[in-house]
């Protein structure tokens, strides 16, 4: 059956039985598919029932159906023309991971974080009515994105503009970890409570059945909103929103939802439709232990070293620091595995905070205990700290206060592609005062760095990669980092390569290199961003030696940029190439791919020193005065 489904106007061709079967069958192309790639698992198997009823009931690409996040956009994928593109799921030129508007004319907004689809769903329907056209909105948002704020800023406009907007609420009492949250305890209660459901139709009944005034009491009470509605009807948190609701539904019996979505489709105002699934179904581990098979690895992944993560480090070290310091207090944001810190909660449950998918708030409520006289730490994705950037600057740096953020996945993170990598950080924390930012060479340092940025007395960002560390040694104490202040890797004395974080291993392999062409390259390992170690800097102006920054973060606005920036304003005249990720958005693969793509190679770094040292640096300089533009404009 799936294998005839070329478009979704071909699944309003199946009969009822047919459709079951589509079910069944995309369920199990899900599973072998994604246990063969990889990618996110759970979610996919939690909603096919809803997005076969979808494409049924709906006519997309004319109805506009929205997925938040995207990570549960598979089955979606399947109907839509993607079938034969599985095999390269989240691989490098292939299938994205999650919906994107370059794919599929089925895919109406670009997605990977959380928390927008109701946003962007309304902004549709606005222009929907504005520009007279008649077709349908439908933004699919789970319980854990529900959680976000930006969710219920959405919910909050939309009830206001009162558009005809279908929203459906997938819950599944899971984000990746177990949902968390006020509204998250109220869905359990609608779920779980039979009273909510029941309690407004049993008492209008029950009025009704008083002679000569029921029927005018039980009209009196429908209308008494203030002192029954909030306790009677189900869904009372939405409909003050504006919204009609329908709930809950069992995700997983098709003839149900089919129904209640052909019901909401003749509705003219917004509605939402609360809609109970179960993460993983189908597949039993995934059913009984849905945080563990939120994504998975596939059968092509190449087996896992033996050699702890980045994230293991920094949430065994947090531990262990947090056993002499009772003031430090970690934070997430709905990522307690990805981060580490559920390591860190099985130690201090009543020190870790999960604040759901609330980045913003995340950060503001660290600045708030940060002025308590705790000492926060806010592990959080590179690309999720994005969310939060007043928060960063407004609530934190202007007030100085000691935060730590430990930035995890900084740099290319691999198959969730550009709505993940996490390659913006340092261009915008390093414009903000106040701000300390450090990276490690590896996991070993980072250790003493975590350590170092919970002696400060301002905010700090310590920033590490989604990858296994070195393997090195780990010392047993702990050591403070003279902030500022680089290390020199290897010396040399025909080029010096400025590396950041794990870049400095490529800058130390393409000084071999380097040295096997006669070549005698200088290795720094910078450590901090800022502040730059500017005895360094100034130091290796007057050694004349040209400069190669490497960075795994954007080029422009990056520590390369920094070094010129501070040769600029000292006067002073340093050839400095910086290399870094050039000004695009850098796609999904592996790590490994990706770094090649974008050049942060030991080869390709050792091409570009050899070259920078071979050109001339008087003709270099009388081109660029001449045009007044950068040297690495004039090579090409
Ligand atoms: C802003 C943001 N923060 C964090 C994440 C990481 N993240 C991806 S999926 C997910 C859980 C989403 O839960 P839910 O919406 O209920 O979907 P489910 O996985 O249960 O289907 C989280 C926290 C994200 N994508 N975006
Ligand atoms: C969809 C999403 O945002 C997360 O599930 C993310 O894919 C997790 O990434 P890691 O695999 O790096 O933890
Ligand atoms: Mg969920």
């Amino acid at each position: 059956m799936l294998e005839i489904i070329k478009d979704p106007s071909d699944v309003k061709t199946l009969s009822r039985d047919e459709l079951q079967q589509l079910v069944d069958e995309t369920r199990q192309f899900l599973i072998e598919q994604i246990m063969a790639v990889g990618g996110h698992f759970g979610s996919n198997l939690g909603v096919v029932e809803l997005t076969v009823a979808l494409h049924y009931v709906f006519d997309s690409p004319r109805d506009r159906i929205l997925w938040d996040v995207g990570h549960q956009a598979y089955a979606h994928k399947a109907l839509t023309g993607r079938q034969a593109q599985f095999p390269t799921l989240r691989q490098y030129g292939g299938m994205a991971g999650f919906p994107k508007r370059n794919e599929s004319p089925h895919d109406f907004f670009g997605v990977g974080h959380a928390s927008t689809s109701i946003s962007a769903a309304l902004g549709m329907a606005v222009a929907r009515d504005l520009r007279g056209e008649n077709h349908h909105v439908v933004a699919v948002i789970g319980d854990g994105a529900m959680t976000g704020g930006m969710a219920f800023e959405a919910l909050n406009h939309a009830g206001d503009l009162k558009k005809r907007l279908i929203v459906i609420l997938n819950d599944n009492e899971m984000s990746i970890a177990p949902n968390v949250g006020a509204v998250s305890q109220y869905l359990t209660k609608l779920r779980t409570d039979p009273h909510y459901g029941r309690m407004k139709s049993e008492i209008e009944t029950l009025l009704k059945k008083i002679p000569a005034i029921g029927h005018k009491l039980a009209g009196a009470a429908e209308r008494a909103k203030d002192s029954l509605k909030y306790f009677m009807v189900q869904g009372a948190l939405f409909e003050e929103f504006g919204f009609k609701y329908f709930g809950p539904i069992n995700g997983h019996d098709l003839s149900s939802v089919l129904s209640i979505l052909e019901q909401a489709k003749e509705l003219t105002s917004p509605v939402l439709i609360h809609v109970v699934t179960q993460k993983g179904k189908g597949y039993p581990s995934a059913e009984t232990a849905p945080d563990k098979l939120h994504s998975v690895g596939g059968a092509v992944t190449k087996p896992k070293k033996a050699t702890p993560s980045y994230t293991q480090v920094f949430a065994d070290a947090l531990t262990e620091l947090a056993r002499t310091d009772e003031r430090i207090v970690a934070i997430t944001a709905a990522m307690p595995s990805g981060t580490g810190l559920n390591r860190f909660a099985a130690e201090f449950p009543e020190r870790c905070f999960d604040v759901g998918i609330a980045e913003q708030h995340a950060a503001t409520f660290c600045a708030g205990l940060s002025t308590a006289g705790m000492r926060p730490v806010f592990a959080v994705y590179s690309t999720f700290l994005q969310r939060a950037y007043d928060q960063v600057i407004h609530d934190i740096c202007i007030q100085n206060l000691p935060v730590v953020f430990a930035i995890d996945r900084a740099g290319l993170v691999g198959p969730d592609g550009e709505t993940h990598q996490g390659v913006f950080d340092v261009a915008f924390l390093r414009t903000v005062p106040n701000m300390t930012i450090m990276m490690p060479k590896d996991e070993g340092e980072l250790r003493h760095m975590l350590f170092t940025s919970l002696t400060l007395q301002g905010p700090v960002a310590v920033r590490y990669p989604r990858e296994d560390g070195r393997g090195v040694a780990l010392d047993q104490s702990f050591m403070r980092l003279p902030i500022g202040v680089s290390e020199i890797v290897r010396e040399g004395s025909d080029v010096a390569l400025l590396a950041l974080g794990p870049m400095v291993a490529v800058a130390e392999n393409a000084a071999l290199m380097l040295n096997q062409r006669g070549i005698s390259a200088l290795v720094i390992n910078l450590r901090f961003v800022k502040p730059l170690d500017e005895a360094m800097l100034l130091r290796l102006a007057h050694s004349d030696m040209p400069i190669v920054t490497l960075e795994e973060a954007s080029a422009a606005g990056g520590v390369g940029g920094a070094i010129l920036e501070f040769y600029a304003t000292h006067d002073l005249s340093v050839r400095v190439h910086p290399i870094g990720i050039a000004d695009h958005f850098v796609e999904h693969g592996s790590r490994e791919e990706l770094l090649h793509h974008v050049g942060l190679t030991a080869d390709h770094v050792a091409r570009e020193a050899e070259t920078l040292l071979h050109r001339p640096q008087s003709e270099a300089q009388t081109r660029v005065e001449k045009r007044n533009i950068s040297p690495r404009l004039v090579k090409k």
